[in-house]
């Protein structure tokens, strides 16, 4: 048996799989977060955003597709532990190159399997986002939260490292100009992406628009990027608290006024922030794959993928020159925004999907259109 132990002492018993040798001299509490989507556990796990979480899966069983290494959304993962129903071994799969179960040993993610995940997500929604340790006892989860809470440790900030650039590909044209920039060639525009994970379904979405992408990891500066003369930048997703990147947020606020951008998640989140906006805490935040979102512009709802555990703060857009154009048809709460200004959008959903819904295309269609708008005439590129 191995456990998920809360710090009110809490606890969910399961079976241990994947890796756990390197964790249990030191068992760490991490956030512990849920996804309701009904498939792509592959591009969740290798979804940078949710680095240093433990996440459930609230679809019964787990693994049935097994593994194929094209549906990475980064080369590796950053996840922390897996929590599951059942797991399958996904023996029926033809396309598949391995387990689940494999991938998470090799990769470092602890998994426990056989737990109900489903009164482990009505725990999460009652109480709110809590810390969990997984640990091979129950014994040694309570003593983890009896030294933790005499230590008065903080537990809520798990330090993120937001600094390499992580999605490399072995096929994308490495470029040492600037840091670890990686080009990923196109006939088109160069857009510039800031990286803080980003998914390799954004990068695809720019790649079928014919852009030229440069790949910028997340400590450049903004002089670093504008020295390229990208015609559009994308800020990506990724993981933590977007208010304790203020650096990144200044980088941010040099350049949104002088080329079009769109933000994605992360991004929007940054952007925001960037121009005096602020961001709070959900309660349990926003993942899966059917939260419906109304564009308040042309009276249309949409389906939306998405994983976020922080939004923007309605009120504090005001007087920053945003406006929103998008929110979130379940709680109200802030999914889009546009400069009234400048060519710069952004969204707090997911318009790629990966997994979820594609039906959100037109994002990358608007911000096609806004670079296009801005573009010098041929001859003068
Ligand atoms: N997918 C993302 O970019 C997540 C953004 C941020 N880390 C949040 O949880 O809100």
């Amino acid at each position: 048996m191995a456990y998920l132990v809360f710090m009110d002492g809490t606890t969910f018993a399961g079976e241990a799989f994947g890796e756990w040798e390197n964790y249990s001299s030191s068992p760490t509490a991490r956030e512990v977060v849920f996804n309701t989507s009904m498939s792509g556990y592959q591009e969740m796990i290798t979804d940078l955003s949710y680095a240093g979480q433990i996440l459930v899966l609230t679809q019964p069983q787990i693994g049935n597709y097994g593994w194929h290494h094209e549906e990475n959304e980064a080369d590796k993962t950053r996840l922390q532990g897996l929590i599951v129903r059942e797991l399958s071994q996904g023996e029926g799969s033809l396309h598949a190159e391995g387990a689940l179960e494999e991938y998470c040993q090799q990769h470092g993610v602890q998994g426990l399997k056989g737990v109900d995940t489903r009164a482990l997500t009505r725990y999460l929604r009652d109480f709110g986002t809590l810390s969990g340790v997984l640990v091979k006892s129950w014994e040694e989860g309570k003593d983890y939260w009896q030294v933790r809470k005499e230590s008065s440790e903080n537990l809520s900030n798990c330090q993120l490292n937001h600094t390499s650039t992580l999605c490399k590909d072995e096929h994308w044209v490495y470029r040492s100009t600037v840091k670890e920039v990686y080009e990923i060639p196109g006939s088109g525009p160069l857009i510039a992406v800031f990286d803080f994970g980003v998914k390799r379904n954004i990068l695809r979405s720019l790649q079928q628009r014919g852009y030229r992408i440069m790949v910028f990891p997340a400590g450049s500066t903004a002089e670093e990027i504008l020295w390229q003369q990208p015609r559009g930048m994308v800020l990506s997703n990724g993981p933590g608290d977007p208010s304790e990147l203020p650096e990144i947020v200044d980088t941010v606020r040099q350049l949104y006024s002088k080329l079009p951008v769109l933000g994605i998640c992360l991004g929007h989140q940054l952007l925001a922030l960037a121009a005096g906006g602020e961001t709070y805490k959900l309660p349990y935040g926003h993942r899966g794959g059917n939260h419906p979102v109304l564009d308040l512009r042309t009276g249309k709802a949409t389906m939306t993928s998405q994983n976020h555990g922080y939004a923007v703060i309605d009120d504090s857009l005001k007087g920053t020159g945003f406006e929103v154009t998008m929110r979130n048809l379940n709680d109200g709460t802030v999914e889009g925004m546009e400069h009234e200004t400048y060519p710069v959008l952004s969204v707090q959903f997911h318009p790629e999907g990966a997994p979820g819904p594609e039906e959100n295309e037109e994002i990358f269609q608007r911000f096609t259109e806004l670079v296009a708008r801005n573009c010098p005439r041929k001859g003068r590129m």
